[in-house]
């Protein structure tokens, strides 16, 4: 026997109780199937090409196309009680509260031996990079360029440390429409690059596992980059219609002369953690089993170093560069705004959305 109303109205108040975000693919399905049990096969006319949430409901429902009500609604409760079972046993890190700062919903932030330590924590999305973390991400150098740390260290929870921009950015259109979209997309890299720029003390990347995008690219800022020989560094900027950020395009010709970084940044080849060392975009590799133990020493031990001293050297080091660097972040940010208004950048974010094609 199938399930009945009843069964199908409490599953569809137990989705809004759901722990963890089951994602926008679960969603879609949920919205779909949900639409097809109380309404039928979809029969409205289809979204506009840049319309791109109700788009992609739009072809999630019509592609139940004559499946009957009362299987969408069976489908709809099996759904649920299978995300509410994996909900039960989400695995978000929760370090201890007495170390934590509080205050931030995609870090965790934690100071300790004179290290204050970012961790981006969204794991379920690979660490993806969505506009409330640009933000955070933001406001913690910020308090950690004023704090009594000495240095300061970026890593990845679960097994990437970050899958790059989140692509879902591109679905929130403002009343403004598109370009609106794309100019405020282009303020907020501009902001989020400058403030590695200008970050005064040491900072340091623990690269734990794969990375891609802007988190690949604003590596060419950091002053240490420590990777496990799990990681690898894509960025796959033609593939998605998009260009070089994070001021790469200046940092990586330089760091690996220009015919790697042309590899890298126009053809996205993707670079195993020995290859970006071999490039000189990674500072060491170490074997993935004995990774965090090695890295966290060293980091210990640096950390005891005269706090001035360290800073002082990074602005000798860095200040030269700093004006040119910030004319080449606003120059790659308005280059952006248009090409994220360009059909390359729309259809490839829109493949990724629909079909979640893989790189
Ligand atoms: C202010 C704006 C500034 C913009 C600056 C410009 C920045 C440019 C870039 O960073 S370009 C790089 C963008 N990133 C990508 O294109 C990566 C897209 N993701 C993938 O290709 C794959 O997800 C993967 C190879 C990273 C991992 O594949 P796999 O191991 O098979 O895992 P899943 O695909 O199942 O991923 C799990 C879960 O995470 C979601 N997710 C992963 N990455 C992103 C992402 N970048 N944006 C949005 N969502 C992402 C994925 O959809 C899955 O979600 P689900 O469980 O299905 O809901």
């Amino acid at each position: 026997m199938g399930a009945s109303q009843k069964d199908f109205e409490s599953a569809v108040n137990q989705v809004k109780l759901l722990k963890k975000d089951p994602g926008n693919e679960v969603k879609l399905k949920l919205y779909a199937l949900y639409k097809q049990a109380t309404e039928g096969p979809c029969n409205t006319p289809k979204p506009g090409l840049f319309d791109l949430i109700n788009k992609a409901k739009w072809d999630a429902w019509n592609a139940l196309g004559d499946l009957p009500k009362e299987t969408a609604r069976q489908n709809y409760v099996d759904l649920v009680s299978g995300l509410r079972s994996s909900s039960d046993s989400s695995s978000q890190v929760k370090p201890e509260a007495d170390k934590k700062q509080a205050g931030y919903e995609t870090l965790v932030i934690t100071s300790e031996d004179h290290i204050t330590k970012i961790m981006l924590n969204r794991p379920a999305k690979k660490n993806a990079l969505n506009t409330q973390m640009y933000q955070e991400i933001m406001l913690a150098l910020e308090a950690a360029s004023k704090d009594d740390s000495t240095i300061t260290v970026f890593t990845g929870s679960g097994d990437y440390y970050s899958s790059g921009n989140d692509l879902t950015n591109f679905t929130d259109i403002p009343p403004g429409g598109v370009e609106e979209k794309a100019k405020n997309g282009a303020i907020l890299l501009r902001d989020f690059v400058d403030c590695f720029i200008d970050f005064p003390k040491p900072l340091v990347a623990v690269v734990n596992g794969p990375a891609v995008g802007i988190s690949v690219t604003v590596l060419g800022l950091f002053d240490l980059v420590y990777a496990s020989d799990r990681a690898t560094f894509h960025t796959p900027f033609s593939h998605l219609g998009q260009t070089p950020e994070g001021c790469s395009s200046y940092t990586f010709p330089k760091i690996m002369g220009l015919a790697k970084a042309v590899e890298m940044l126009i053809f996205g080849k993707k670079l195993t953690a020995g290859e970006a060392y071999a490039q000189g975009l990674v500072t060491e590799v170490f074997p993935d089993s004995t990774f965090e133990k090695e890295v966290w020493t060293r980091l210990k031990a640096y950390s005891k170093l005269p706090r001035n001293a360290m800073r002082i050297s990074k602005q000798i080091i860095r200040n030269h560069e700093k004006e040119k660097l910030h004319a080449i972040n606003a120059e790659e940010s308005s280059i952006l705004q248009e090409r994220w208004l360009s059909d390359e950048c729309v259809n490839a974010v829109m493949n990724f959305l629909s079909q979640k094609a893989k790189l």
